[in-house]
């Protein structure tokens, strides 16, 4: 079987209003997206990693990974206008069958067993995706009445979210609209129903100075 990675790194960061975009920022003294391309690279599953970027980023990318001495094999794909279309460039690059994890490169703390686990469900059930359960109450704002929600029916979706390559074709083969926020609600909207694996609460996306801050804290050294 072939396992591939698509690590998206195409975004420009504009929450976190930083010059440098997120993804290239230090952490514990190694930018953000050698971390998280780290943690693949340590997975026993070994896929074949394929890093998005915007194309004015990557000879900055270049000079990165010569300044850290960055030797893990991965391939450079363009960037899209959205998310969305930053996967769908990786995907067209793939031949063949095969399952794909589709990481955030801003999620530095994915445990190389998150990453594992993630395969092998998809491997039995076709997809699977990371969430945990919310631990705060949630509600719901519609037609500006809020109502509660029963919080253990509500899950906070992460990424690694990990596909057989016939049922990401497909999902990727429509039209961007504006809810895909993920690659579950790509792939949902074709038809196929999701399924969750428990991930982890380390497993942070640096969106705000503070998630930075936080990724500080919680990387083992
Ligand atoms: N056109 C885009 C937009 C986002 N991403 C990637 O998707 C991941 C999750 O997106 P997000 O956290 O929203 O990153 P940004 O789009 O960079 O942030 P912002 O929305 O604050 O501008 C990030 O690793 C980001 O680099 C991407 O590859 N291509
Ligand atoms: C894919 C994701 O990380 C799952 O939680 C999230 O939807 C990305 O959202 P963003 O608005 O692009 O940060």
């Amino acid at each position: 079987m072939k396992y591939y990675a698509i690590i998206v790194a195409g975004g420009s960061g504009n929450r976190m209003q930083t010059e440098t975009p997120k993804q290239f920022l230090l952490l514990k003294n190694l930018p953000v997206l050698m971390h998280t391309i780290k943690a693949f690279g340590q997975s026993d599953t070994q896929p074949k990693i394929l890093l998005v970027l915007s194309k004015d980023q990557q000879d900055n990318w270049a000079h990165l990974c010569e300044e850290f001495n960055f030797r893990i094999p991965h391939e450079v794909i363009d960037g899209g206008k959205e998310r969305f279309h930053s996967v769908k460039n990786a995907l067209q690059t793939i031949e063949g069958d095969g399952f794909v994890a589709i990481h955030d490169a801003v999620r530095p703390l994915a445990s190389k067993t998150l990453i594992d686990n993630c395969f092998k469900a998809a491997e039995v059930q076709g997809n699977a995706i990371a969430a945990i359960q919310s631990s705060d109450s949630v509600r719901m704002l519609r037609d500006k009445k809020t109502s509660a929600l029963k919080r253990d029916e509500v899950y906070l979706v992460q990424t690694p979210q990990t596909f057989s390559l016939s049922i990401l074709r497909e999902a990727y083969n429509q039209d961007f609209a504006n809810h895909f926020t993920d690659d579950a609600s790509v792939v949902e909207s074709v038809g196929y129903g999701i399924n969750i694996i428990e991930g982890e609460r380390e497993n942070i996306k640096i969106t705000y100075p503070i998630d930075l801050e936080l990724a500080e804290l919680l990387l083992k050294n």
